[in-house]
């Protein structure tokens, strides 16, 4: 049973009506199912469950503190990226010492931070970086384990501002350029190589590129042993892509199951930073239709939520499925186009859709579990959603809607003129 389903014309996430859900919190509103949550999560560690791992969900796909719980109970570990997402984690009860810190631009701060908590590993992103962290490390009087990104240049055959393995891409160094600063890393002092690690891209539908770039670490592995440096972990990053409309990415369950038929009897821990597949399809965001509005060239149903609250399709021409809530018969289908309060042209969820819906009904826009609310912004100074965990009958506010004095905190007008 899928964790968001009709039954006669009504939207429910698991056991709660959509309805009941606009009417406790309003709308724009994002739900997130639970179980969901921990089924996609339980299908990763069921298909390593023999092999040493550590799945690392990408906190940047969905970051809200209840959802890193739900993941953290479970026995996830965390990717992040910044050290707001470090705090996010430990105040969320994860364990730093099954976290990976990814990124391109990691100051010293956020190093010094992540080497106080003890973090599994940094994924070290350039030569530079390397440097600073073994400074860093040394000035703790501790040891920093590392691995290197590589970017091994595959498609990912993705849209191409989420492609990230490509040469032209600003993340990880090249494979010649991984083997010296591996060297260089087995000279410093301060730092220990751990592992090996790349991510090529995100909303990957092909088993294909994955399996290109792991073929190519592994001849990096073997070059690195063959000079004495070993390599326990190798880190595969995330980018299993999900369904929104028509896609046909690999299961869960497959994709595992490919990356390890490639891997054969090496003795390596797995280390996995899955994001979209945990998350997408466990959320939907809730918004009303405040107006319809018949033009000569579009019909605009216009909604609550904006690019604001889901800039996917605004940034990547993304799909989403839109669904009223409730069936109407008595209204006729026509075509839509799915746009929000901001002044921007850009600003729309949805074109083109063939929907019976009037003014003031509420509409779900499924798959809206990652890369949703991370993503979302005060712009026009709109005060961001409410977040909603829903847990079999049970509701549960994960973040209120901002308020306008939210909006304002931490600013300050100019002094008066002496
Ligand atoms: C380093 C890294 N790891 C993991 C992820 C998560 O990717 P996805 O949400 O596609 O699984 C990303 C984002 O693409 C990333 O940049
Ligand atoms: N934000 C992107 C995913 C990119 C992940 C960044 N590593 C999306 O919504 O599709």
């Amino acid at each position: 049973m899928t964790h968001f389903h009709y039954q006669q014309g009504e939207l429910f996430a698991e056991g709660v009506r959509a309805s009941e859900i606009a009417r406790q919190f309003g709308t724009p509103c994002y739900v997130y199912s639970r179980a969901a949550l921990e089924q996609s999560l339980a299908a990763y560690q069921q298909a390593l469950a023999d092999v040493p791992h550590l799945i690392c969900y990408a906190v940047k796909a969905n970051s809200s503190l209840a959802v890193l719980d739900i993941l953290a109970r479970q026995g996830a570990g965390f990717d992040i990226v910044s050290i707001g997402e470090l705090e996010r984690v430990v105040a969320a009860g994860g364990d730093p010492a099954k976290t990976v810190f990814s990124g391109v631009g990691k100051t010293a701060a956020e190093m010094a931070r992540a080497l106080e908590l003890g973090i599994h590993c940094f994924n070290l992103e350039s030569a530079a970086e390397l440097e600073v962290l073994n400074r860093v490390a040394a000035e703790r009087g501790v040891v920093a384990p590392v691995s290197v990104r590589v970017n091994p240049d595959v498609d990912a055959r993705t849209h191409p501002y989420i492609s990230t393995g490509l040469k032209e891409n600003k993340f990880g160094v090249t494979m010649e350029e991984a083997l010296r600063v591996y060297r260089r890393a087995a000279e410093l002092p301060h730092v220990a190589v751990r592992g090996l690690d790349c991510h090529i891209g995100s909303q990957l539908t092909e088993l294909t590129p994955f399996i290109d770039a792991l073929r190519r670490l592994l001849t990096l592995v073997d070059q690195l042993a063959s000079e004495g440096i070993s390599i326990e972990h190798l880190d595969l990053g995330g980018g299993l892509g999900v369904r929104y409309r028509d896609e046909e990415p690999p299961s869960i369950a497959s994709y595992v199951a490919a990356i390890r038929a490639e891997l054969g009897e090496r003795q390596v821990q797995l280390v996995l930073e899955p994001g979209r597949s945990i998350a997408a399809n466990a959320g939907l965001l809730l918004t009303t239709v405040e107006y319809t509005k018949p033009t000569p060239a579009h019909n605009f149903a216009l909604v609550d939520a904006g690019m604001n609250d889901m800039i996917r399709p605004a940034l990547y021409q993304a799909w989403l499925d839109i669904q009223p809530i409730e069936a109407r018969t008595e209204v006729q289908p026509r075509t839509w186009d799915i746009v929000g309060p901001v002044c921007e042209t850009a600003d729309f969820l949805g074109k083109g859709r063939e929907l019976a819906i009037a003014d003031g009904d509420v509409l779900a826009l499924f798959g809206a579990g990652a890369y949703g609310f991370t993503m979302s912004s005060n712009y026009n100074s709109r005060p961001r959603a409410a977040e909603v965990i829903v847990d079999g009958e049970q509701l549960h506010l994960a973040r209120r809607r901002e308020t306008l004095e939210d909006l304002l905190r931490g600013e300050q007008r100019l002094p008066d003129k002496g």
